[in-house]
C-alpha cells in the first residue's frame, strides 16, 4: 500500500477532540457570524419556545381563552417561517464554505512546487477536497440547528425549574450524564474516524490506477485481479474502521437517549411518588419535557457529526500544512502577467538537483539508495541557437530541462540570466521566457492564458503541422482533444509556437512522430525556430539527426559529459528548407 508523507498528527496523538477548533473554524472562516442566519435560528428558536409555552398553557387551562389560541398560531406561524429561513441560509452558508475551502485548496495546489505535484499518490488530495470539505461545510448547518435546538433547552430548564424545582434538577442530571456518555465516546470514534478517512486516500489512490492502467489490467487479468483485491481491501478497512467509529458515536448517543428515558420515568414514577408532586404539574412538566426531547436528539445527533467534521478539519489544516511547506515563493506564482520578456545569456553555474522518493510513512528521510543527483551543471545558452540534448535513459536529460525552465529550484549553484542571478523573485519573470511541449505534456482544452494576440496565431500553426483537418479553435477552446498521441503532441506543439517566447524546449517531440512529420520537425520546424531568433532545446533520442543542430550536448549518470559546437549547422538546415 503507498505511504503518506504526512505532516499532521492523528486525533488520538493530538490528545483533544478540536472541537473547539472547528468550532472557531465555523465561526470565524464559515461566516457564521456574517449571515443571517443566527438571527434567524435565534428568532426561530424563541418563537418555538413561545410554541412550547403557549402548548403547556392550553393543556393546562380549564377553558380555551381566544388570546392564547392566537398566540399559538403566531408562534407556529413564527416558528415555521425563521425555521424555513434559517434551514435555506444555513445551505448557503454549507456551500460557501464548501466553496471557499475548495479554491483556497486549488489555489494551494496551483501554488505547490512541482515535485510535490508530480507525486502519484494525491488519492488524499482527491478525498480531501471532496469527503473532508463536505463533512466539514455540512457541520455548519448542523451547528445552526443544534445552536436552534440548544437554545429552545436552555429556555425551556428555568421553564422546567419553575414548574418544579426537582424535575428542574433531574433535566440538568440527565442533560449532563449525556454530554458525558458522547465525551467519553467521541475520542475513540474520532481516531478510528481519522483513520477511516486515511484508508480511503488508499482506496482513491488504487481507483486512480484503475482509471490511468485500464489498457494494461485489460490485457492480463491476474493484475486485474491484484488491485481489485486491493480496492477491496482498501474500502473493507474502511468500512470496519467507519463502523468502529459509528459504534463508539451511537454509544454516546445511547447514553444520552438512556438519561432522557430515565428522566421521564423519573417524572411519571418518581415525581407523584417521592416529591407528591399534584398530576397537573407532572402533566405541564412531562408536557415541557416531550416538546424539548426533539431538539434533545437533534443535538445528540449533530455531536457525531462534529466529531467527523472536528477530523476533516484537522485532516484539511494538515493538507494545506503541507501545501504551506510545500509552495512556490510568493512572487512566483503571483503577480500581474509579464510581457514576454527577451534574454542575450542563460548561465547554469554549477547546479546541482537531488531527486528523491517522497519517504514512507514514519521515516524521516529517503535512504541513500534512493536519491539520485544531477549535476553540478555548468552550461551558457544564447538565442538562436539549436541545442539538442542526448543521453541514455535516467541520464538526467528531463531534470536539466526542470532546471532550466526553472520548475525545479537547484540544490546547489546558480542560474543566470543575463549576469543575474534568477531568484525567487524574479523567478515568474525567468519562467515567461519559456514554452515548452514536455515529455509528459499536458493538453489543456482552452487556450488558457493565451491572449486574442496570440490566439489567432494557432491556426496557421494547426495549418503548418498538419491538423487544421482535425481540430479548430472555437471560442478559445480546442474543437476537440480525440486525437492519436503523435497529433495531440503537434497540438501542444501548436500553443508553444503561437505563445512565441524567446526559448522553445521540446522534450523527445519527434519520438511518436511518424517519418513524414519527424522530417519536417527536424528538417524545417526547428531551423525556422531558430532562425526567428528563438533558442531551440530538445531532448533526443534520434543519433541520425545529431548533425541538424548547433550544439549537442551528451548526458551520462547526471552529468554533462560532452558539449560538441557545429555552429550554423542548424541555420544551414533554415536555408536549405527556403531555398536560399
Ligand atoms: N523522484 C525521484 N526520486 C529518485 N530518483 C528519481 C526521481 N525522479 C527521477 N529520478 C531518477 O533520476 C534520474 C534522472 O531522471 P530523468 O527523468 O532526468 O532522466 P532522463 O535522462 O530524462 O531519462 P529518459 O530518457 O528515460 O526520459 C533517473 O535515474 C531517475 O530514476
Amino acid at each position: 500500500m503507498a505511504g503518506h508523507n504526512d505532516s499532521e498528527t492523528s486525533g488520538s496523538d493530538q490528545g483533544n477532540s478540536g472541537l473547539g477548533s472547528l468550532f472557531a473554524f465555523l465561526i470565524r472562516d464559515g461566516n457564521l457570524m456574517r449571515s443571517p442566519v443566527l438571527a434567524y435560528a435565534v428568532l426561530a428558536s424563541v418563537t418555538r419556545s413561545g410554541m412550547i409555552y403557549a402548548i403547556n398553557t392550553l393543556a393546562g387551562a380549564a377553558a380555551i381563552a381566544t388570546g392564547d389560541v392566537l398566540l399559538l398560531l403566531a408562534a407556529i406561524a413564527s416558528t415555521l417561517t425563521f425555521s424555513h429561513l434559517a434551514r435555506v441560509a444555513s445551505f448557503r452558508l454549507v456551500e460557501t464554505t464548501k466553496r471557499r475551502l475548495r479554491t483556497e485548496l486549488s489555489r494551494r495546489l496551483l501554488d505547490a512546487r512541482a515535485d510535490f505535484l508530480s507525486r502519484r499518490d494525491h488519492g488524499k488530495v482527491y478525498s480531501i477536497v471532496t469527503h473532508e470539505v463536505n463533512q466539514i461545510s455540512y457541520a455548519s448547518v448542523n451547528f445552526i440547528q443544534s445552536l436552534e435546538a440548544a437554545l429552545v433547552i436552555a429556555f425551556c430548564i428555568p421553564y422546567i425549574f419553575y414548574l418544579s424545582w426537582p424535575s428542574g434538577v433531574a433535566t440538568l442530571g440527565a442533560v449532563v450524564i449525556g454530554a458525558i456518555g458522547y465525551l467519553l465516546a467521541q475520542t475513540p470514534a474520532q481516531a478510528s474516524a481519522e483513520r477511516a478517512s486515511r484508508t480511503e486516500w488508499t482506496f482513491f489512490d488504487r481507483v486512480n490506477d484503475v482509471l490511468r492502467g485500464y489498457k494494461e489490467l485489460r490485457l492480463r487479468r491476474a493484475r486485474r485481479d491484484g488491485l481489485q483485491a486491493d480496492i477491496v481491501d482498501a474500502a473493507s478497512r474502511e468500512r470496519e474502521l467507519k463502523v468502529t467509529a459509528e459504534r463508539f458515536f451511537s454509544l454516546g448517543q445511547t447514553v444520552a437517549q438512556g438519561a432522557m428515558m430515565g428522566l421521564l420515568c423519573l417524572i411519571v414514577v418518581g415525581l407523584p411518588l417521592f416529591a407528591g408532586t399534584p398530576t397537573e404539574t407532572v402533566l405541564q412538566v412531562l408536557t415541557v419535557v416531550l416538546l424539548t426531547y426533539g431538539p434533545v436528539e437533534t443535538v445528540m445527533g449533530n455531536l457525531a457529526s462534529f466529531s467527523r467534521a472536528a477530523v476533516a478539519r484537522r485532516l484539511i489544516a494538515g493538507l494545506e500544512k503541507d501545501l504551506i511547506a510545500e509552495a512556490e515563493t510568493d512572487a512566483a506564482t503571483t503577480g500581474p502577467a509579464a510581457p514576454p520578456a527577451r534574454f542575450s545569456r542563460i548561465e547554469l553555474r554549477g547546479v546541482t538537483a537531488t531527486l528523491s522518493e517522497a519517504p514512507p510513512e514514519g521515516a524521516t528521510a529517503p535512504a541513500d539508495d534512493e536519491r539520485f543527483t544531477v549535476g553540478p551543471l555548468d552550461l551558457v545558452l544564447e538565442p538562436g541557437e539549436v541545442v539538442f540534448i542526448s543521453g541514455g535513459n535516467g541520464a538526467g536529460k528531463s531534470t536539466l530541462i526542470s532546471l532550466l525552465t526553472g520548475l525545479r529550484r537547484p540544490e546547489g549553484g546558480e542560474i543566470l540570466r543575463d549576469g543575474q542571478p534568477v531568484t525567487p523573485a524574479n523567478l515568474q519573470d525567468y519562467r515567461d521566457l519559456f514554452s515548452a511541449v514536455f515529455s509528459e505534456f499536458h493538453l489543456f482544452s482552452r487556450l488558457y492564458g493565451l491572449d486574442e494576440a496570440e490566439q489567432t496565431k494557432v491556426p496557421p500553426h494547426l495549418a503548418e503541422l498538419d491538423l487544421a483537418h482535425r481540430v479548430r479553435i472555437e471560442n478559445g477552446a480546442f474543437s476537440t482533444l480525440a486525437l492519436s498521441t503523435g497529433q495531440k503532441r503537434r497540438l501542444a506543439l501548436s500553443v508553444a509556437l503561437a505563445e512565441a517566447r524567446p526559448i522553445i524546449v521540446l522534450d523527445e517531440f519527434a519520438a511518436d512522430q511518424d517519418p513524414v512529420r519527424r522530417k519536417l520537425f527536424y528538417d524545417v520546424l526547428v531551423p525556422q525556430m531558430a532562425r526567428d531568433g528563438h533558442l531551440v532545446i530538445a531532448v533526443t533520442h534520434d543519433e541520425h539527426c545529431f548533425d541538424k543542430c548547433d550544439r549537442l550536448i551528451r548526458m551520462e549518470a547526471g552529468r554533462i559529459l560532452a558539449d560538441t559546437r557545429q555552429p550554423g549547422a542548424a541555420h544551414a538546415m533554415a536555408d536549405a528548407a527556403s531555398g536560399a
